[in-house]
């Protein structure tokens, strides 16, 4: 993908798939994905709290090497407050051509315009996210460990769906734990990309990247890297090139 966002990837990816009897043969999808499936890449998904020096720090992220997306998951926020921390942090997004996702609202989006919104299984429906946002908009949707809910997620009209927590975290309460090779069963399957998320790190994606991730989420990792956000990324984007 270039750094357009997660909907140039969906589109860059299907403009030569095969007819829908192929796809589903999981020999040939394997064989297929793994001539054109682009190489895993990042999507960063800010701190629970953030302050006015966040802006910074995301820009230093950046120096560190290509974003695919920014999430935006500010938790027990008020969204009047939200939207307007939002703003600048958008227009680095756009600078930077970093697809922006809001958490949990799609009300929240539409407000603000943004790229698109993350749901999880409680945040609504995707195809309510889809009325409300239209065609071009980028919804995620949160699967945990269940094919089943991948695949609803999929036929709802999701334009990816997250699989957690990988790894331990202390960024929020997890109950799931996913073994690598959903990602795989998933991406031999279905064109529709995946987001692995929780307790990601540099030392730790490569597994996942493996194993058929199309995004690795990561939060913790970079903003309490000892050497700063753009170490963190730099160290990600050189671990998802091997
Ligand atoms: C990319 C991505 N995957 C999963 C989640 C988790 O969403 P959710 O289950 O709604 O939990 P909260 O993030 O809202 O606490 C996510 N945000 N992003
Ligand atoms: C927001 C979130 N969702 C998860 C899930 O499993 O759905 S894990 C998680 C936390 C991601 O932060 P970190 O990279 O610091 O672990
Ligand atoms: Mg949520």
């Amino acid at each position: 993908m270039t750094r357009g966002g997660l909907r140039h990837y969906i589109s860059g990816m299907t403009d030569d798939l095969p007819d829908d009897d192929l796809r589903l043969d999981p020999d040939f999808a394997h064989r297929f994905e793994a001539q054109q499936r682009p190489a895993c890449q990042l999507y960063l998904i800010s701190p629970p709290a953030i302050d006015a020096g966040f802006r910074d720090s995301l820009a230093r992220a950046f120096d560190g090497g290509p974003v695919a997306a920014f999430q935006l998951r500010l938790k027990g926020i008020d969204e009047h407050r939200i939207a307007a921390a939002a703003e600048p942090i958008q227009r680095l997004c756009a600078e930077a051509g970093c697809a922006f996702i809001v958490n949990d609202s799609m009300g929240l989006a539409k407000r603000i315009g943004a790229d698109g919104v993350h749901l999880g299984q409680e945040d609504g429906d995707p195809r309510d996210a889809r009325a409300l946002l239209g065609p071009t908009a980028q919804i995620g949707v949160t699967c945990h460990d269940s094919r089943h809910l991948a695949m609803e997620a999929g036929e709802a009209g999701a334009d990816y769906v997250a699989f957690g927590s990988f790894y331990p975290t202390t960024t929020k309460e997890v109950r799931h734990r996913p073994e690598p090779s959903i990602l795989g069963w998933w991406s031999t399957l279905f064109e529709l990309p995946s987001v692995a998320i929780g307790g990601i790190t540099p030392d730790n994606c490569g597994p996942l990247a493996a194993a058929g991730a199309d995004f690795v989420a990561a939060s913790g990792s970079v903003w309490n890297h000892p050497d700063g956000p753009d170490a963190a990324v730099r160290a990600f984007v050189a671990a998802l090139a091997r």
